[in-house]
């Protein structure tokens, strides 16, 4: 297996850098684009593996895409709401953006939609969303495990009405559900049973879905109601950096006492995972931002913090790996539903630390880590790109770190080490 091994830097981080678009706002793009009707165009768009498989699946479903990697772009030849092709076998990956918005996207057709994902894939939840397009209409045979890929929609474009989705698992299904919800036969409302995780997501959605001109309906924090014969208006659209993405970076320059400029990303990002800077600064940081980028400066050491990530648990691992630098413990609390990730990125990031050396605790939905010496190890990745990204930033700090299967990274930024690298020569 290939591996990368992590130069320790014995001095502050100094750099300025890019970080391609946010994987959330790419595919949640390219939907509504292939909804509106007419050519919508998409600039610095994400490409790597999740955004390309739906791009595919889009493709597929007899919506014309154009690809312009070199510029950033994605042109989109919207259908205004029709799915021309009758047949289609779908293949997502390991996105589970693609699995569940594209799921959805079928119901709106008139045909036989088979979907399927890597291993991993078939084990993440859909259950709760298709339990929703059964209702509405369709009908789904599963060839394995009911509520799971791969299955095949037979779909009657989705009939609407009134529906309770349980969300405890994954915001993505409900997402999914409020973005195809305009073109449903009637008026939608969707009530959430129970927890909602990850909110910030749902909010990205709703405004998201207000760019391209259709408005939701939220009552309290639960309840959603979706008018039917609104449409999207195709527009050209810019996508936002990653705001996740960009975690590892100023993460950098917390654990080095550097300072790290993202180019483009500023505190007004609708990505959730913009609160990374708050974070940070709860940890002792310094945050510079501006109209055009955002600034972190790493302090002499950095403090402990106990934490609700539910809302931007994608940072878990960002948080895990630079925990053993802080000055008191780390508690990351209310993230059960990372289990259903790529991997299990609890269990994956005691595992991890445990291997460094570190002393973590591990309960069914938090994790205690004691801040303390390391002892250099070849990091385990579990197809999990943030695995990857989040430990090469531990190996900064200490000799000796190896990341195994890089190019995992390919999930979300296939580029990630070139970039990362590039930082590290500044
Ligand atoms: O809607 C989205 O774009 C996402 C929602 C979150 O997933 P869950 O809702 O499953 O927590 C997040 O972890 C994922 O990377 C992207
Ligand atoms: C959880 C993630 O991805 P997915 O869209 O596959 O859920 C992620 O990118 O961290």
């Amino acid at each position: 297996m290939d591996t990368i091994a992590i130069p320790a830097l014995n001095r502050p981080v100094d750099a300025t850098v890019e970080i391609p678009g946010s994987k959330s706002l790419t595919n949640r793009a390219l939907l509504v684009a292939a909804l509106a009707q007419g050519d919508s165009v998409l600039e610095n768009a994400l490409f790597s593996e999740d955004s390309e498989y739906f791009a595919k699946c889009v493709e597929q479903l007899g919506i014309p895409i154009t690809l312009n990697p070199h510029l950033a772009q994605i042109q989109v030849a919207g259908r205004g709401g029709d799915i021309p092709a009758k047949q289609a076998d779908l293949f997502v990956g390991l996105a589970g953006t693609a699995a569940r918005f594209i799921s959805a996207l079928v119901a709106l057709g008139n045909g036989e939609y088979r979907l399927d994902g890597v291993p991993r894939m078939r084990e993440r939840p859909m259950g709760d969303l298709l339990t929703v397009l059964e209702a509405g209409g369709a009908t789904i045979n599963f060839e394995g495990n009911s509520g799971f890929m791969p299955y095949t929609v037979y779909s009657r474009q989705f009939a609407g009405g009134n529906f309770r989705l349980k969300a405890n698992q994954t915001s993505q299904q409900l997402s999914a559900l409020l973005m195809i919800a305009p073109y449903a036969q009637q008026d939608t409302n969707i009530e959430v049973e129970g927890t909602l995780v990850s909110q910030s997501y749902v909010k990205m959605t709703c405004r998201l879905m207000a760019d391209f001109g259709v408005e939701v309906i939220q009552i309290g924090d639960n309840q959603f109601q979706i008018k039917a014969g609104q449409r999207y208006q195709a527009r050209h659209y810019t996508v936002e950096p990653d705001a996740s993405n960009a975690s590892y970076f100023f993460a950098a320059a917390a654990v080095t006492g550097g300072r790290v400029r993202v180019k483009h990303l500023t505190k007004q990002s609708c990505q959730g995972d913009i609160l990374w800077l708050n974070v940070l600064e709860q940890m002792g940081c310094q945050i510079k931002d501006s109209d055009d980028y955002t600034e972190v400066t790493g302090p002499k050491q950095l403090q402990g913090i106990d934490i609700d990530m539910n809302d931007i648990s994608d940072l878990v691992q960002t948080l895990g790996a630079i925990a053993p630098f802080a000055s008191s413990p780390i508690t990351i609390r209310n993230v059960e539903h990372i289990r259903y990730k790529e991997t299990d990125r609890i269990k994956a990031v005691v595992t991890e630390l445990r291997r460094l050396g570190v002393k973590v605790e591990e309960f069914p939905d938090r994790l205690k880590i004691e801040p303390g010496p390391i002892t250099p190890a070849a990091i385990e990745t579990y197809h999990d790109h943030r695995m990857a990204m989040a430990f090469a930033v531990t190996g900064l700090k200490v000799p000796g770190i190896v990341i195994k299967d890089p190019g995992c990274t390919a999930k979300t930024f296939p580029d990630y080490f070139t970039r990362f690298f590039q930082m590290l020569e500044q």
